[in-house]
């Protein structure tokens, strides 16, 4: 049988949050021991591969602006990894259409690469295991394989080795967006400044058993109050103004609210969708954020969407 080659591969890929953050200690290589409880979320990033006579890139939608339309793009760098193990030129046009906040600390450029990878595999017909990809995912960045695998799920070493959670039922989330981004590497070392300022170490990398458990009955409100974030202080520590933000996010009525992984963005947690819809709109009139959105999860992870 013929089978046609598309002309283009579309990748629909979710923004994560990370429901527990635990940061421990800084290792030799650079990076802090983790674990965390990633949760994928309904905002989402829509990834156009085309072929073309080499590697292009372009970029629209809210914050494009702050997003490199070269080869420094992750989903570039993720089209040049691929391409090289397949021993082929990444002769490929990729469309970036980002719904996910950039450098808000919900995994943006990680969702475009992992978009990529799953969308040029498609077009480029490429024989390549799960795992392998997984692992191709890894090199790019620690937040990359979440965005392949979506869902619920707990990410131990640099957040790259995953394990999926239980997690009953719908999350309903109010979404408060910065114009400003932060950037992960300065949020990490203000948390380690801020250990040493302190003389006080990591926390201990404790499992989030009662994340787990409220994430398995599906419970908002022990979900609420079992969520946490260890670079939180570090990213007020850089942005102040996040303080009255999340506080913003309580008095319109949020079971709580947290920072998203690195930050800027704030996250809240509602026990309903009509719930989260009364937040976001009394959100949005405090003046607190530059964009504010509902969303929920867990979605899939980075799914071929022109099949
Ligand atoms: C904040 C989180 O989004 C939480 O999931 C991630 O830890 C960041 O993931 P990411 O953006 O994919 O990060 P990477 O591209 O792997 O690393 C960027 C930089 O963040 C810091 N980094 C990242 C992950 C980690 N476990 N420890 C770190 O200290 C390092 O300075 C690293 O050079
Ligand atoms: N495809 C991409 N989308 C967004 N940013 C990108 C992309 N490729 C490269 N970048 C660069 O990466 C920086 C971080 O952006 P990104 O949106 O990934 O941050 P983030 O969501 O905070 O990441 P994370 O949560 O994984 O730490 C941006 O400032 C931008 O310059």
């Amino acid at each position: 049988m013929l089978s046609v080659v598309p002309r283009a591969v579309v990748v629909r890929v979710p923004a994560k949050i990370n429901l527990h953050l635990g940061v421990g200690d800084l290792r030799a290589d650079g990076y802090h021991d983790l674990l965390t409880v990633f949760h994928a979320v309904s905002l989402t990033d829509v990834v156009r591969l085309a072929p073309a006579e080499e590697l292009t890139v372009s970029v629209r939608g809210d914050g494009a602006a702050g997003v490199p339309a070269d080869a420094s793009n992750l989903a570039a760098q993720a089209a040049v990894v691929l391409a090289r193990r397949a021993g082929i030129e990444p002769a490929v046009h990729i469309e970036i259409e980002k719904g996910i906040p950039v450098a808000g600390g919900m995994a943006g450029g990680s969702a475009d690469a992992a978009a990529a990878l799953l969308g040029l595999t498609r077009l480029w017909r490429l024989d390549v295991e799960r795992s392998e990809l997984m692992s191709i995912a890894a090199e790019l960045g620690s937040d990359v394989p979440f965005s392949l695998q979506g869902g619920t799920a707990v990410g131990h070493g640099r957040g790259e080795r995953l394990t999926p959670a239980l997690s009953r039922g719908e999350l309903h989330w109010v979404i408060a967006a910065s114009r400003e981004g932060l950037s992960t590497p300065a949020v990490y070392r203000e948390l380690d400044r801020l250990h040493a300022e302190r003389g006080s170490g990591p926390a201990e990398l404790e499992p989030p058993d009662a994340l787990l458990s409220a994430l398995a009955a599906g419970d908002p409100e022990r979900v609420a109050a079992a969520m946490r974030n260890d670079l939180q202080p570090a990213a007020i520590s850089l942005r102040p103004a996040l303080r009255r933000t999340l506080r913003a996010g309580i008095d319109a009525g949020a079971l709580t609210g947290i920072v998203s992984g690195s930050g800027p963005t704030c996250v809240f947690i509602c026990s309903d969708a009509s719930h989260a819809i009364g937040v976001a709109a009394e959100l949005s009139g405090a003046g607190v954020a530059s964009a504010v959105r509902t969303a929920s999860g867990p979605v899939a992870g980075a799914r071929v969407d022109n099949d």
